[in-house]
């Protein structure tokens, strides 16, 4: 299974496996506080400067009510600072933010950030130290019936699996279990949107997989409006309804995970979504020309200079005396799937190939790969000269 269909089935199994646990104790919060319904959040133009420079440039963007909408992309691309803008944190120089339509930072004026009803959940947890986690849980609500609450609360940490800390205070609590407090006292006032600042990178691989799980399950029981920041594609895939991929303060490509990760914009994309392998060629009778076969691009003209890429699951085991032989140079067991580096005669670099383990195919020290058409893009090497990918 490779790394995308593995992030679309753990996302399904998610959804079919929510349990109405949720929506149990939501019914029975009937005065603890106002049930607010998720609502839809919108950039117009959104832009950002900080002392004349722009972090944020052009960004139109909207999210669904109950829809999660990852902010994906490297360090620096300005995700943080869209968040901050939507939280109302600060205001941003340029553009419109819409609350259900509603302007709540704007031309019209700024609404602060305690009245939208927003929930934040960041990396650090940020719990109040000196409160138990049920009084942390019980923070965000005010107002309203207490008893109520207090089963709406009590309810929720069990179906989070933190019924026995409901009297200890976070510091007794593992990072995992502290971040699913947070993710519970955010949601416990029913926010409008949840905002999350990268709320699972503080965790180890394991931890990650399963708090990430939970907190989807949650949000989907909760049907919760959410923008996720992370700079891991794996996990905007895993998690994302849609993604909005950010690089250099633009959002330069949005959609569902299959798609981006299929149809990537362009060269820079498709190496952020995984580990790929190049070939730098020039385009002959509508045919990008690569060491292990040719690629049909009947769209680009003849000379045009372009990169085939072809991720590692995209290099199969040749049959019929097609493909090329090459020489295994590493060979790495990673569980369901090996990695295997391989050296192909009169072309520079390793070719990495990552295979189902049980297909076999591969074995030994010589093998012979072709490319998958299906699974290979063609994008030019100078962006600027022509159009982008194409799939086969
Ligand atoms: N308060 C500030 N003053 C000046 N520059 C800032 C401020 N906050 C952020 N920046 C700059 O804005 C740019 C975008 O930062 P931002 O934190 O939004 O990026 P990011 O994509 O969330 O990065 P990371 O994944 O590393 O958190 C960066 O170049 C950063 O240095």
């Amino acid at each position: 299974m490779d790394r995308i269909e593995q992030a679309v089935r753990t996302r399904e199994q998610n959804v079919v496996t929510s349990s109405a646990a949720f929506e149990t104790a939501g019914r029975s919060q009937t005065g603890a506080q106002q049930a607010v319904s998720p609502a839809r959040l919108a950039f117009q133009s959104v832009g950002h400067s900080y002392g004349g420079a722009a972090v944020l440039t052009d960004v139109t963007l909207s999210v669904a009510p109950g829809e999660i909408l990852c902010l994906l992309g490297p360090s620096g691309c300005g995700k943080t600072t869209l968040l901050r803008l939507a939280a109302g944190v600060e205001a941003q120089t340029e553009g419109v933010i819409l609350l259900d339509g509603h302007e709540v930072a704007g031309p019209q004026g700024f609404v602060p950030a305690e009245e939208r009803g927003l929930g934040l959940v960041f990396q650090d947890y940020a719990l109040f130290p000196h409160l138990t986690v049920l009084d942390n849980v019980l923070f965000g609500i005010r107002r309203g019936n207490r008893p109520a609450a207090m089963d709406l609360a009590q309810r929720t940490l069990e179906r989070m699996g933190l019924t026995r800390y409901a009297d200890a205070y976070p510091n007794a609590l593992s990072g995992g279990e502290q971040q699913r407090v947070a993710l519970v006292r955010a949601l416990m006032p029913r926010p409008r949107v949840l905002l999350m600042d990268e709320p699972f990178s503080g965790l180890d691989r394991t931890l990650r997989h399963h708090v990430r799980r939970d907190a989807l399950a949650l949000l989907r029981e909760t049907a919760s409006t959410a923008v996720v920041v992370t700079h891991d594609p794996e996990e905007a895939m895993q998690i994302g309804d849609r993604i909005a991929l950010m690089r250099a303060g633009r959002v330069v490509q949005e959609g569902d995970p299959a798609s981006l990760y299929a149809r990537p914009v362009d060269l820079e994309a498709a190496r952020f979504f995984s580990e790929v392998n190049e070939f730098e060629t020039t385009i002959r009778d509508g045919c990008a020309m690569t060491p292990l076969g040719q690629i049909s691009v009947p769209d680009m003209k003849d000379g045009a200079h372009v990169v085939v890429v072809a991720r590692p699951d995209a290099l199969l085991p040749a049959a019929d005396g097609r493909g090329c032989p090459g020489r295994v140079v590493d060979r790495r067991f990673l569980g369901e799937i090996e990695r295997i580096e391989v050296e192909v005669e009169g072309f520079p670099q390793l070719l990495v190939v990552r295979r189902p383990v049980r297909c076999g195919g591969l074995a030994g020290d010589t093998v012979t790969l072709a490319l998958d058409p299906e699974a290979t893009l063609v994008f030019p090497s100078d962006p600027d000269r022509a159009g982008g990918a194409t799939g086969d």
